[in-house]
């Protein structure tokens, strides 16, 4: 179980990350969602006990990070695919952290073949790797201690679709025997196709949580008028609170019935209203990811 409460990270007058708090259970795949510069990272690391929080506070299994007396054997951690020293091969990096984790060297044969890393690639300096062979040994050192959670920034990055495919297998499987997973990414659809829960964070604030089928069905009621500006301050006026979509439209957390009563109470003429559906979830993360590559959040 990985507890997170009320974090806030501040870099002098900028606020990385605010008030972010959520749990993650056993048996559970929880994908923590968010364009670049969200602030995943930042709440990655400050569970890890790499960065200190300004406030608030991180536990897993019940007890913060640096409180674990051998965190590799509770928890494998993968921030940064980049941060194994090149000149070492990833066989000797494995070695390596095997000893200092105190678990067999069999461990090592058997975390090279889960991620598929085979006998060519373990012998090769790790300098020469590609970045989805890095991930592919980060994730190796992760599960090294056979630990009961994973918490993994970006695994995706430099997979290829094959990879990436295999790797939510593996993940799959890991919490379908009671494992608890929290990975983060900046790609909708890749979260989609394998958590139970979501977290979404923009700005360094939690915008959206829960159930994936919970937060892809119930996501509102999208609502678009010939006059946006008009919609928006009626909507703020009658207190539901909306979402501006890059399209002139809104999702609105509140009933299609509701909405449209507060729209004709203001003769409003709208041009839609409907359940948001699975559009509802899509369209928040379009907004967040206004500016960035909208297209790629979504793919
Ligand atoms: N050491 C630091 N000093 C100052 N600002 C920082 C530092 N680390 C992160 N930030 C800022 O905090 C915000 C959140 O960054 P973070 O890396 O956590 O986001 P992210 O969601 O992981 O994005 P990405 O996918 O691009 O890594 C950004 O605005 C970033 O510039």
């Amino acid at each position: 179980m990985i507890e997170v409460d009320q974090l806030t990270k501040r870099y002098g007058p900028h606020t990385a990350v605010e008030d972010v708090t959520f749990r993650c259970e056993p048996g559970s795949v929880t994908g923590f969602l968010g364009p670049n510069g969200a602030g995943k990272s930042t709440t990655m690391r400050m569970i890890c006990g790499m960065t200190p929080p300004t406030s608030g506070g991180a536990t897993v299994g019940g007890r913060p990070y640096r409180h674990l007396p051998n965190p590799g054997r509770e928890i494998g951690v993968l921030l940064d695919a980049s941060a194994q020293h090149a000149g070492r091969t990833g066989r000797e990096t494995l070695t390596l952290a095997a000893r200092t984790m105190g678990v067999g060297r069999e461990r090592v044969a058997a975390v090279l073949d889960q991620v598929g890393l085979n006998d060519t690639a373990a012998r090769r300096r790790v300098g020469a790797y590609s970045l989805g062979m890095r991930q592919r040994l980060g994730l190796a050192l992760a599960l090294l201690g056979d630990p009961r959670v994973l918490i993994l920034d970006e695994p995706a990055n430099g997979l290829d679709p094959e990879g990436i495919f295999w790797m939510r297998g593996l993940l799959r499987e890991f919490a379908d025997r009671g494992g608890t997973v929290l990975l983060s990414s900046h790609l909708l659809r890749e979260v989609e196709a394998v958590a139970d829960r979501l977290v979404v964070i923009g700005g360094g604030r939690v915008v959206a949580q829960g159930g994936k089928d919970e937060l892809l069905a119930g996501a509102g009621t999208l609502v678009r008028a010939r006059d946006a500006h008009a919609l928006r301050l009626t909507l703020d006026r009658a207190a539901l609170p909306a979402t501006a979509g890059t399209d002139g439209g809104f999702v609105v957390r509140a009933e299609p019935g509701e909405v449209g009563q507060a729209a004709a109470d203001a003769g409003l003429v709208l041009t839609e209203l409907r359940p948001a559906g699975s559009g509802g979830l899509e369209q928040l993360f379009l907004t967040l990811t206004a500016g960035a590559s909208t297209k790629e959040a979504v793919r």
